[in-house]
């Protein structure tokens, strides 16, 4: 599990680390400095020369720090001093003088440098403390830096961006490499910032662990450790023993995102998948998931159909509706009815969102009251329930502007999770799982994944995890973080254009293993 922090988060194990633990603050500063140069290293050779371009901050300091480095290391390497002598910090002062007493050019105008002569820019400029948009000097110094042709390392955070969120302060440097210190910055996890960082390294600068523990961050991601919170396969099992899915989706003309659900539920370890469809649905189901069982309805008649419902409904350890389902008088019945019968949690998708949010459309008084409007609605569900909008949806249910959502991605984590009832998946290039004080980010995952009927394969992943017994909100977690390993691991076989839902379902297996 990754700690997602802040920046007054991470300014708080600073200061932690140095004044109740008593680490100089230079200590940490050479250990942040020697981890950047140990990271390009790997990269660079004598023959680069090196422009390291320092703020009067301490990711100025670290700069400094770094520029020492590498000329001791016998590189070629020059400073662009771009902050102000009186705003330094005490750190970067002392660094200053230490690299004033060597034989190192120091540019301290942006005019008097030619960029083209540089192989390799180090971004030192401001990391953590970015406090709002850049100041227009800095703004130009980041122009120039973009449109250089060679590589970027940024220290800590790409200037520009912001660690909070992963916005981008008036202008940000693209950097080809980012070295952080100590724990992701939630800034780095979010788009545009993820994108700005280019490869990303954590390193550890000696932050003890007391000081890393000593604040709660309820941001999280999670890495290839946390496959071990996958259900366990008993040796002594049948079918039964890992649980019984039923898969409410499709209507006329519309079979696949039934059948990319109860594929992937079975993929991901379900003993046991039943897809309850339109009757006009039936052969061509039998056709392409003959392990399915197959429970068809005559949408017309669903009164007469209610007991066959009830019963698949009620046989059922989890039960997953809305892929395909349509927005129909019908679909709303049947969704009436399945909501009455259900028991064990339910996973809401797709067109029983756009449903639910039809329905509440109909209350005027609930209109533009975002938190009765969610509380209301949740009321009705049974609890536990996992739903999984993408952001479209989501305006619709919270009858807000997507675009004012997409701005806003961590308050709107915030004012899902305030009803502490549901579990909400937040389908996005970085998906948030929502629940009471949790928020998890997802990281895996690529662009090739924006395509029809992944989100039917996720719902029918989280599916098949609540059927083998994980815990509603561990399961809308762990489907999030699989479905996008998968998705990685079928981009790097193809190749991020050619990705369709199904290469995900067969990539399971890999990375489940
Ligand atoms: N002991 C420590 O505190 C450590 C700090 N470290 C480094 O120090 C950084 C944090 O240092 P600081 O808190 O001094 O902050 P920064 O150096 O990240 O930023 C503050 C500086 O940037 C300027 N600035 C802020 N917003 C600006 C804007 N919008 N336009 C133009 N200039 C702007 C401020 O005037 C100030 O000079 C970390 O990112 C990391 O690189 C590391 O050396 C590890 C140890
Ligand atoms: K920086």
């Amino acid at each position: 599990m990754k700690k997602l922090v802040n920046s007054n988060q991470m300014k708080k194990i600073d200061s932690y680390s140095i004044e109740t633990i008593g680490i100089p603050s230079l200590v940490l500063m050479e250990n942040a400095a020697n981890q950047v140069v140990t990271t390009m290293q790997k990269n660079i050779t004598k023959e680069d020369i090196i422009l390291v371009i320092c703020g009067s901050g301490n990711n100025g300091g670290d700069g400094l720090a770094i520029a020492r480095i590498l000329l001791n290391l016998g590189y070629q390497v020059d400073v662009f001093f771009a902050g102000k002598e009186a705003s330094m910090t005490e750190e970067t002062h002392k660094q200053m003088t230490i690299i004033e007493n060597l034989d190192m050019v120091i540019w301290n105008a942006i005019d008097e440098i030619n960029f083209a002569n540089y192989t390799i820019l180090v971004d030192a400029l401001v990391g953590i403390g970015l406090s709002e948009k850049l100041t227009d000097a800095y703004k130009q110094i980041v122009e120039k830096m973009n449109h250089h042709e060679g590589s970027i390392y940024a220290v800590d955070m790409p200037t520009g961006i912001s660690a909070d969120d992963g916005k981008i302060m008036g202008i940000a440097v693209k950097a080809d490499y980012t070295i952080t210190f100590g724990h992701h910055k939630i800034g780095q996890v979010l788009f545009p910032g993820s994108d700005y960082c280019g490869k990303l390294i954590v390193s550890d600068i000696g932050f003890p662990p007391v000081a890393m523990d000593s604040i709660h961050s309820k941001y999280y991601s999670y890495d290839k450790k946390d496959l071990e919170k996958l259900p366990k396969r008993k040796a002594y099992s049948n079918k039964g023993t890992f649980g019984r899915v039923l898969v409410i989706a499709g209507s006329e003309n519309m079979s696949g995102a039934a059948y990319l659900s109860a594929k992937a539920a079975f993929r991901t370890g379900a003993g046991f998948v039943e897809i309850l469809t339109t009757e006009s649905n039936r052969s061509i189901i039998q056709t392409q998931i003959p392990e399915a069982v197959l429970t068809t309805y005559n949408p017309e008649q669903l009164n007469e159909e209610k007991e066959k419902i009830k019963k698949s409904v009620q046989q059922a350890d989890t039960v997953v509706i809305g892929p395909g389902i349509g927005v129909s008088k019908e679909s709303h019945q049947l969704l009436d009815l399945v909501t009455l019968y259900v028991e064990p949690p339910v996973v809401y998708d797709a067109d029983a969102i756009n449903l639910i949010s039809e329905y509440y459309n109909t209350f005027p008084l609930l209109r533009n009251n975002t938190c009765s409007r969610l509380n209301e609605f949740s009321n009705t569900l049974p609890p536990y329930s996992i739903i999984t909008p993408h952001l479209k949806e989501l305006a619709r249910l919270m009858d807000k502007d997507v675009r004012e959502l997409q701005d806003n991605l961590l308050d709107t984590a915030d004012r899902c999770a305030n009803d502490s009832k549901l579990i909400y998946a937040i389908k996005d290039a970085r998906t948030i799982v929502t629940h009471k004080d949790d928020r998890y980010i997802n990281h895996s995952g690529n662009s090739g994944m924006a395509t029809a009927g992944t989100g039917d394969v996720l719902t029918g992943i989280i599916a098949g995890l609540l059927a083998q017994g994980l815990e509603p909100f561990e399961a809308a977690k762990m489907a999030v973080y699989i479905h996008g390993l998968a998705g990685d691991y079928a981009a790097s076989q193809k190749n991020e254009y050619s990705l369709i839902a199904t290469d995900i379902i067969e990539a399971l297996g890999e990375v489940m293993k």
